[in-house]
């Protein structure tokens, strides 16, 4: 059983343990999950994992690998070791690199969730084109997720946007894992991507990331309660 059924999962993007346990210790783990990302882990390392595991939270860390494959599919198992609920690499990595990282949990019967990121949801076409991608963001974001699919992964990281296509192509099963999310008292930031939670939901979205509209809002906890009565939650 899952410790939580809400499809929230809140980015804990800050500069230090402390701060980052601050704001979780507002949070209720019956109400979300976490999500450690780069700054964060980089700045705490393990600690902040064990720190979250022990007051109940299950935690997507959000290292996004992408590297060879033998890399990727041990630093997989290194987070999968520390009890993850999910971790991401990049599709663009490549089929050798998530299939790699998909067998190695498989043999190593570990359970947490794979997930890869197709296109960054900060990205719009014209930035695809500049790194010489010539398919659609669209295109790209739907070949992407079909390679996950085949890699043996559980899921994407992609926007919205594209969750009713990606269900579409592979699946309502198959994790649709969406940032860029946007309450309507929310600004864009560095997000090109956007959608409200109730739109993300309805297009299909499995998981819903939401970082600045919650850690940085006056009030974290009136805006995680109006995104969650958006949504029909029961706080
Ligand atoms: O993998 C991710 O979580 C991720 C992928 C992506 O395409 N876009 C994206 O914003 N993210 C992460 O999702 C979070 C979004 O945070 P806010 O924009 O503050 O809501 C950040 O921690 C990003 O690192």
């Amino acid at each position: 059983m899952p410790v939580t059924e809400s499809p929230l999962i809140i980015a804990l993007d800050y500069p230090s343990l402390d701060a980052a346990l601050c704001m979780a210790d507002q949070l209720d783990p019956s109400r979300c999950r976490l999500k450690v990302g780069k700054e964060l882990f980089t700045r705490s390392g393990p600690a902040v994992l064990e720190a979250l595991h022990g007051r109940g939270f299950e935690v997507f860390l959000d290292l996004k690998f992408h590297d060879i494959p033998n890399t990727v599919a041990s630093a997989v198992e290194a987070a999968a070791e520390q009890g993850v609920w999910m971790v991401n690499v990049h599709a663009s990595g490549g089929r050798a690199m998530m299939e790699a990282a998909a067998d190695r949990l498989a043999q190593k019967r570990l359970e947490t969730r794979l997930i890869a990121v197709t296109v960054l949801t900060s990205m719009q076409a014209s930035d695809l084109a500049e790194v010489g991608v010539l398919a659609s963001l669209d295109e790209q974001v739907a070949q992407l997720a079909q390679l996950a699919k085949q890699s043996g992964l559980h899921g994407v990281v992609c926007s919205a946007q594209e969750s009713a296509r990606i269900a579409s192509l592979c699946g309502d099963g198959f994790l649709k894992v969406t940032p860029g999310i946007r309450p309507a008292f929310a600004v864009a930031n560095d997000q090109q991507r956007i959608m409200t939670p109730q739109e993300a939901m309805q297009a299909g979205s499995t998981h819903l990331v939401v970082g600045r509209p919650v850690t940085q809002a006056d009030n974290p906890m009136d805006a995680l309660a109006a995104i969650e009565s958006e949504l029909g939650i029961d706080a």
